[in-house]
């Protein structure tokens, strides 16, 4: 590791000792080798972020490995993927402090150090109630979702943006709040072949995106439909951001009226929100093209 790199992580170990910090996320790509020598770390998980499938490291220490998808992401782009990543996952939870530490994969360098409070950040995380994200969705099923969302959002489609809304969750309560605008084309096909943890869905939902309305899908993963129109109305829109449209409206409001998680890609922006409880939980702005270098900044 190189010496600003190891001032740099050495610099996060002491933050995240003098402040409790629950947890000390390492963006690994930045690096080569395993950054954290032993015993740096008073009481503070190591959590590793990579875009690799195949990256793991040789260390008792490391608590988790968070996989983010292979596309660009700023640095804060990643922290907050990895974010919502550990939360459904259980690594850490509201009120938890962390220590972010991220850079260029490009350059092979660490290079930003972010203190985050889970819960009170608001650039971060934008809902109040951060705990419940994913409630009893399967975390590999939330974490599928949201990067295939995420990917989608980044790559477009045939070089046009796309757009796209998938709820995931509270099925029968979703489908109670819903109506079917096209025909289905999921209807018919087995259940595993319409799972999002089957890689070959990817391609076929990335295909449907195109099509007006709603996916919908299972807990477990299942897609049932495509081309749902949600039709629960949102009581009240003071928490929506001015310039949103239909297509978030209509998210916030299936959520405000379900357990469901919903993700919306905005054709106009790019960018990724998450819905929960009627309100956005988490935007992911689509990183410009013009500033970012491949996989990561
Ligand atoms: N109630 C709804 N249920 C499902 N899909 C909807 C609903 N309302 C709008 N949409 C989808 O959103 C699309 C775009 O709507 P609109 O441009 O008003 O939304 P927006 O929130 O501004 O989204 P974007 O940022 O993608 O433009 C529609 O073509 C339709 O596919």
């Amino acid at each position: 590791m190189g010496s600003l790199n190891t001032v740099i992580v050495e610099s996060a170990c002491v933050i995240a000792n003098e402040i409790g910090a629950h947890a000390l996320f390492v963006y690994a790509d930045a690096i080569q080798d395993y950054p954290i020598p032993s015993g740096m770390l008073d009481a503070t998980d190591i959590i590793l972020i990579t875009h690799s499938e195949s990256r793991t490291e040789p260390s008792a220490e490391v608590s988790a490995t968070l996989r983010l998808p292979p596309i660009p992401l700023t640095r804060m782009g990643q922290i907050k993927l990895a974010v919502v990543m550990a939360l459904s996952e259980g690594h850490v939870t509201e009120g938890d402090k962390i220590v972010c530490l991220t850079g260029s994969s490009v350059f092979g360098s660490l290079d930003c150090i972010v203190v985050l409070d889970i819960g009170k950040e608001r650039e971060l995380l934008i809902s109040t109630n951060v705990s419940a994200i994913a409630g009893n969705i399967p975390s590999a099923v939330f974490e599928a979702l949201l990067n295939l969302a995420v990917e989608l959002a980044s790559q477009g489609r045939e070089g046009k943006p796309v757009g796209a809304t998938f709820v995931l969750g509270d099925h029968d309560k979703v489908m109670q709040f819903s109506r079917q605008t096209i025909f289905n084309p999921f209807q018919g096909y087995p259940a595993e072949e319409r799972n999002l943890l089957n890689p070959q869905l990817r391609e076929t939902l990335k295909e449907f995106s195109a099509l007006d309305g709603a996916f919908v899908i299972r807990e477990d993963g299942e897609v049932t439909s495509a081309g749902r129109h949600l039709n629960a109305a949102l009581e009240s829109t003071v928490d929506l951001p001015q310039g949103l449209g239909s297509r978030h409206v209509a998210a916030a409001g299936i959520t405000s009226v379900t357990e469901a998680v919903a993700i919306v890609i905005s054709e106009s922006t790019g960018d990724v929100r998450i819905f929960k409880d009627g309100a956005i939980f988490m935007e992911i702005e689509k990183p410009s093209r013009l500033t970012v270098s491949p996989l990561t900044s």
